[in-house]
C-alpha cells in the first residue's frame, strides 16, 4: 500500500561530532541519503549548522535542536529561530525530552518556542513523550495529550503544513530499548484521534507523526510498516551508516 505521507527520516546528532566526523556523516548523506520518496533531515550542534548546511546535497534538511523565543537579546548561550534561518537552515526541533528532563523546560516555554520559530517561517518538529514510571502508571496518553496541547495552542491554521510531531518515549531514548510496533502505533493512533477532535480531521490526516527512541537499522523496517508512524527521529544511529537503512525503510 502507498503511504499516506511522504516518509521523514531526521537524524539528531545531539552533542555529538567534531568537524572530522561530520565530513563523514555529510559523504554518507550525500552518497547515499538522497530519496525522492523521503524527506531526510539532520540536526547537528548549533555551531555547525552552517558548516553542515553549505556541504550537505540541498535536498537534505538541517535543523537547529532547539532556539528561543525571541529574536535576540540578552539571553546569554542561546540562539534565536532568526539565527537559524539566517545560516540558511529551515528547522528546529523544540521540547526535545532532553530539553525538557535535563534543562527543566517547560510545556509553556515549548509552547512559546514553537509559536515563536513558525513565526518567523520556520518548519518545527515538536517533540513530546512521556517517563517510563507514567507509562506503568498508565498515563501515557495524559502526559502526551497535555504536551501536544501546550503545542497546538501555538499553531495557527495555516501554519500545520509545517509541523512535523515526533513521539520520544523517554524510557526508549538512548537505552536500547525501543517501542515496539505495536506499542508506537497505538499512541500514534491516540495521537491522531485526538489531533482530529481538537484541531481538525484534516490536521490529523496530514500531519506526519514520527517514532524516536533507540531506532536501528535493526528494527526500522517494522516500526515503518505501521500506518501512523509516518518516519523517525533518530539519534545514536543517525552518527553511523546505519542511517542509510532507516532512511530507506521509508521508501519499501
Ligand atoms: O532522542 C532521540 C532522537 O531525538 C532518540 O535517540 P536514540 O535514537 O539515540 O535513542
Amino acid at each position: 500500500m502507498p503511504r499516506q505521507r511522504k516518509f521523514f527520516a531526521g537524524g539528531n546528532w545531539k552533542m555529538n561530532g567534531n568537524k572530522k566526523g561530520i565530513d563523514d556523516i555529510i559523504h554518507f548523506l550525500n552518497a547515499d541519503c538522497v530519496d525522492p520518496n523521503v524527506e531526510v533531515v539532520v540536526a547537528p550542534p548549533a555551531v555547525y549548522l552552517e558548516y553542515v548546511r553549505q556541504k550537505l546535497n540541498p535536498q537534505i534538511g538541517v535543523a537547529g535542536q532547539n532556539c528561543y523565543k525571541v529574536a535576540s537579546g540578552a539571553f546569554t548561550g542561546d540562539i534565536s529561530a532568526d539565527m537559524i534561518k539566517d545560516v540558511s537552515c529551515n528547522w528546529v526541533i523544540l521540547g526535545h525530552s532532553e530539553r525538557r528532563n535535563v534543562f527543566g523546560e517547560s510545556d509553556k516555554l515549548i509552547g512559546e518556542k514553537v509559536k515563536y520559530a513558525l513565526s518567523v517561517g520556520l518548519n518545527v518538529l515538536p517533540c513530546i513523550g512521556e517517563k517510563l514510571e507514567e507509562r506503568e502508571a498508565g498515563k501515557t496518553e495524559e502526559v502526551v495529550f497535555r504536551q501536544m496541547q501546550a503545542i497546538i495552542d501555538n499553531i495557527s491554521p495555516n501554519e500545520w503544513n509545517r509541523v512535523v510531531i515526533a513521539y520520544e518515549p523517554v524510557w526508549a531514548i538512548g537505552t536500547g530499548k525501543n517501542a515496539t510496533p505495536e506499542q508506537a502505533q497505538e499512541v500514534h493512533k491516540g495521537l491522531r484521534n485526538w489531533l482530529s477532535k481538537k484541531v481538525s480531521s484534516e490536521v490529523a490526516e496530514k500531519v506526519r507523526i514520527l517514532y524516536g527512541g533507540s531506532v536501528t537499522a535493526a528494527n526500522c523496517n517494522d516500526l515503518a510498516a505501521k500506518p501512523d508512524i509516518d518516519g523517525f527521529l533518530v539519534g545514536g544511529a543517525s552518527l553511523k551508516k546505519d542511517f542509510i537503512t532507516i532512511v530507506k525503510s521509508g521508501s519499501k
